[in-house]
Parts: C-alpha cells; sequence; structure tokens
C-alpha cells in the first residue's frame, strides 16, 4: 500500500543544513500496524508528516497505492488527505466545540453529506470509540483518553484507508494507553484499517505492531517482524529500548549484568521461541533423552501482540558432544539458542 523509496528530508536553520531523513526506505502493507520507533530527534515525525505530506520530502518517493504523492498538486492533495486520518499526541481539538461538533468538523468542511447524514455519522462515530454519552461535552470537560478517543473518531470521519498516530499515547497514563491501544487494535481488525504509527515506547510497538522499524539519525536501522526485533536487537539503539522496556530482556540479552559469572560451570545459554510450542513441555522431553543437565537461570514467558513467546536462560552441563546433540534437537523444534559464554 505504502512504499517509501530512497526519502530524504533537509531543514534550512540559520544557514545551516539539518538533515532529518537519509535514505528512508520502506514497505508498508494494506492493513497492517506499522510502528516506527526512535529517540527523540530520530526523525520520526518528519518520516510520518511525510506520509500525507504535511512535511515535503527533499528527495526520493512516497507511493500510496503505486502513485507517487510527492508530484500531487493541490486538489489531489486534499483528495489524498481525506483518505488518511491523522491523530496527535496533544489531540489537537476545538477547544470551544463540544464532541460531536469537533467530530462533525471534518465533514462539515469537506464532505457533500446532509446535516442528518452527517448527525448519523457522527453517532456511528461516537458509539465506535465509546463516547456516546459525552456527545454534548467540551474538550475541557474530558480525560486524556476521552479526549483522543474523540481524535480518533474525528481522524475517521472521512472513512479513511490510512491512520497516522503521532505519539497518540505519549501524553497518557498506562492504563489509559492500554484502552486506546485496544481501540486502535479493534478499529484495525474491524475496519481493515492501516495504521502507522510513531512512538519512543517498545510498550507500544508490542502490544499492537505487527512490525517494527527502529529509525536513528534519520536512517532505518533495523526492522522486521515485532517478535523478531524484540527478542533479536541487533543495533544498539534497538537493544536499549528493548531494556528499557523490558527489564527480563535486558538481563537475557548481557547477563554479565544479571547473576555471580564465577558461579558459572557449564555453558550459558539464551533459548528464544514464539507460538503453541510455549506451552509444550519440548524442553522438557528433549532434556528428559539428554543426559545434559540444565539450570534455569532466568526465564520470561510472555506476548507480543497476541503472539506467545518465551525465552530462558539456561546453563547447560554435559560433554560438548552431548550438548551439539541438545541443540540439534532444539533447532529441529525451531527453538533458537544462542550460546552467550
Ligand atoms: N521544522 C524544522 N526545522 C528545522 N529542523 C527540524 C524541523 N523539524 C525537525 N527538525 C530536526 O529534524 C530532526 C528530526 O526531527 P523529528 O521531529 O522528525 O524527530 P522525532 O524523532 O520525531 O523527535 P521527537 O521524538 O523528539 O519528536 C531533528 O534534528 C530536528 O531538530
Amino acid at each position: 500500500m505504502i512504499r517509501i523509496e530512497g526519502l530524504g528530508k533537509t531543514y534550512r536553520v540559520e544557514g545551516r543544513e539539518v538533515s532529518a531523513l537519509d535514505g528512508i526506505d520502506l514497505e508498508i502493507a494494506k492493513g497492517e500496524i506499522f510502528g516506527i520507533i526512535g529517540r527523540s530527534g530520530a526523525g520520526k515525525s518528519t518520516l510520518l508528516r511525510s506520509l500525507n505530506l504535511l512535511e515535503r520530502p527533499s528527495s526520493g518517493r512516497v507511493l500510496i497505492d503505486g502513485k507517487d504523492i510527492t508530484g500531487f498538486d493541490r486538489q489531489r492533495l486534499h483528495a489524498l488527505r481525506q483518505r488518511i486520518g491523522m491523530i496527535f499526541q496533544h489531540f489537537n481539538l476545538l477547544n470551544a466545540k463540544t464532541v460531536a461538533a469537533n467530530i462533525d468538523w471534518p465533514l462539515r468542511c469537506t464532505s457533500s453529506l446532509t446535516a442528518a447524514q452527517r448527525a448519523e455519522r457522527v453517532a456511528e462515530l461516537l458509539a465506535l470509540v465509546g463516547l456516546s454519552e459525552h456527545a454534548g461535552k467540551y474538550p475541557a470537560q474530558l480525560s486524556g483518553g476521552q479526549k483522543q478517543r474523540v481524535g480518533i473518531a474525528r481522524a475517521l470521519a472521512s472513512r479513511p484507508q490510512l491512520l497516522l498516530c503521532d505519539e497518540a499515547t505519549s501524553a497518557l497514563d498506562p492504563e489509559t494507553t492500554q484502552s486506546i491501544l485496544r481501540l486502535l487494535l479493534d478499529i484495525n481488525r474491524r475496519l481493515g484499517l492501516t495504521i502507522v504509527l510513531i512512538t519512543h515506547e517498545m510498550q507500544v510497538i508490542r502490544t499492537l505492531c505487527d512490525r517494527v522499524a527502529v529509525i536513528d539519525g534519520g536512517r532505518i536501522v533495523e526492522s522486521g517482524k515485532v517478535a523478531d526485533v524484540f527478542l533479536h536487537p541487533r543495533h544498539p539503539v534497538t537493544r536499549s529500548m528493548v531494556a528499557q522496556d523490558d527489564p527480563l530482556t535486558a538481563a537475557m540479552l548481557d547477563p554479565a549484568h544479571a547473576f555471580a559469572q564465577d558461579k558459572l560451570r557449564g555453558t550459558l545459554v539464551r533459548l528464544t521461541y514464539v507460538g503453541d510450542i510455549t506451552y509444550q513441555p519440548v524442553l522438557s522431553d528433549i532434556m528428559a533423552a539428554s543426559t545434559v543437565r540444565f539450570t534455569i537461570l532466568q526465564g520470561e514467558v510472555s506476548s507480543i501482540k497476541e503472539l506467545p513467546f518465551g525465552q530462558l536462560l539456561l546453563e547447560l552441563e554435559g560433554s560438548d558432544e552431548d550438548v551439539r546433540r541438545v541443540f540439534a534437537e532444539l533447532d529441529r523444534h525451531h527453538i533458537h539458542h544462542e550460546v552467550l559464554q
């Protein structure tokens, strides 16, 4: 659906050139939830805003459904923006208008619907985001989570195919964040809407996204399925973002900090696995058929979106030959192993 090719953006600040994006290549499929994560100043907002040309790239192309939008004239851009909704960290609501009027606003400005048809659409959207009882309130009377629900309803008013989320939960507490993420997931499933979001929180990516790209210094430094990137982060920025989100993974990625090294007798191995195998006694079977003994030093069973995963830090004691056989059995069962020491 979206193809970004060699995208670059340079800002001119006081006669100096600041490079915000440098040679970005990405593909985002229809119906997927794609996350872009990075530290402050990495280029996330510039990249997201290039998708609806709120930011004009300096080089490269953005293709949506095969059409290069960077060459669109005003009229085509106007039509494109109606197919792309956007929500913001600070909600950007019209404070002097009620919830219903905020949601009605884009319809009033751009659609050819009658007042009655618009009212019907607003009622539908209010129900979708769970705010039917708050239609007559003003933004100042709402909680942060409710304000973001209004933002989502407003973004969906013109039935877009693509929703851009700019740090949509960064201003919310953890519980409200979860409820907004659940709403976005529900909307993605019910409406088949493609969602592209930017965040600096790995937790948001883990909960919501199918795939992720890590951006640093205006370049994509790592990308892939969320489970792969989360469980096997390669770039230092990715490792640090995973570590901030999940201390257990951090400890397993860098076990030197996790426990007393002088107590180690055998081979230190990190196992990772995803999917149904998480709930099967495969490890028990493999070890029961071997003379190799194991000690669990650390472990975690959790989920990424709805995909269960496990990771274990084990010390294996046995002959090299027997340990190799255990590794071969792990491979056979798609349990990834990584010898750490
Ligand atoms: N309008 C602008 N004029 C000049 N420089 C800009 C402008 N917008 C962004 N930049 C610079 O471009 C780089 C990328 O900024 P961008 O806002 O895209 O990063 P970000 O990852 O979204 O950061 P944050 O998480 O802090 O919002 C930064 O160095 C920033 O200072």
